[in-house]
């Protein structure tokens, strides 16, 4: 019986990675899949982790009907036995219901990859519908980590360095916790992944730095005696 799986995490967490570890995988076992993606960082149609993987997909416009699309490609002789959706919390609830129905009517297995909530804490509509007709729900083992050192659950987007709080739900971009990190200039719109209560207080890490109080130095050297 197929299944539709949804596998999700905070920006950065190795979403793409894992859609494409699936894909080749499922490939080398055997099986035809199809993928798909939506707004890549990239700029392409394609899914690229940021290990360096890429692979071209079909990107799922607002006009894309999913459904049609598969029973198109199956009708003139082609095999898929799966389907890799990234980027899937930028799909329509229509398009994920048009994924659900894949799996029920084709018996083809669809493995969706995104994140759940916004900047804003505000669920994305595809994942919502995601969460509702996933019959699974994976969490990711790779946990990111806020700049406190705790794990990072929650997407904050920057600008100019600090945390925003209004704008369009949907501005594609990336992480810049290692720019940040490096001390390098902080670019127009960003990414940051924080724990909850830094989200909450809007504390990024360039904020932190500027606020908090250096730690005490110790004195003199560890004693490794
Ligand atoms: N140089 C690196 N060495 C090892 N792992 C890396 C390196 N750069 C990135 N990664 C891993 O890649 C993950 C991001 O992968 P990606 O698939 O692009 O994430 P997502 O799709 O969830 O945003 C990071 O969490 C990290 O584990
Ligand atoms: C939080 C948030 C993110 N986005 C965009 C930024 C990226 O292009 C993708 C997430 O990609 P990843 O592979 O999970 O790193 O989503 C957005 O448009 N709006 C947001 O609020």
């Amino acid at each position: 019986m197929a299944d539709l799986i949804f596998f999700t995490g905070p920006m950065d967490c190795g979403k793409s990675t894992l859609a494409l570890q699936l894909d080749h995988t499922q490939r080398v076992g055997g099986r035809a899949g199809l993928l798909c993606t939506s707004q890549d960082r990239s700029g392409a149609a394609r899914i690229s982790s940021r290990l360096g993987l890429v692979e071209s997909a079909v990107e799922v416009g607002d006009e894309v009907d999913l459904w049609t699309h598969v029973v198109h490609a199956l009708t003139g002789g082609a095999r898929i036995d799966y389907l890799v959706c990234d980027e899937a919390q930028f799909y329509s609830p229509v398009q994920i219901d048009q994924l659900a129905r894949i799996v029920d009517e084709l018996s083809i297995d669809v493995y969706a990859f995104g994140i759940l909530s916004d900047f804003r804490t505000e669920l994305f509509p595809g994942s919502k519908r995601l969460v509702e007709l996933a019959d699974r729900i994976e969490t990711m083992q790779v946990q990111p980590l806020c700049w406190c050192g705790k794990r990072a659950t929650h997407n904050a987007r920057t600008g100019g360095g600090r945390m925003v709080t209004e704008g369009s739900q949907v501005v594609v971009g990336d992480t810049t916790s290692e720019t940040a990190a490096a001390g390098e200039p902080s670019p127009e719109v960003g990414y940051e992944v924080l724990c909850r209560r830094h989200h909450r207080r809007r504390m990024n890490r360039a904020v932190a730095q500027a606020t908090l109080s250096p730690e005490p130095l110790p004195f003199g050297e560890p004693d490794h005696a």
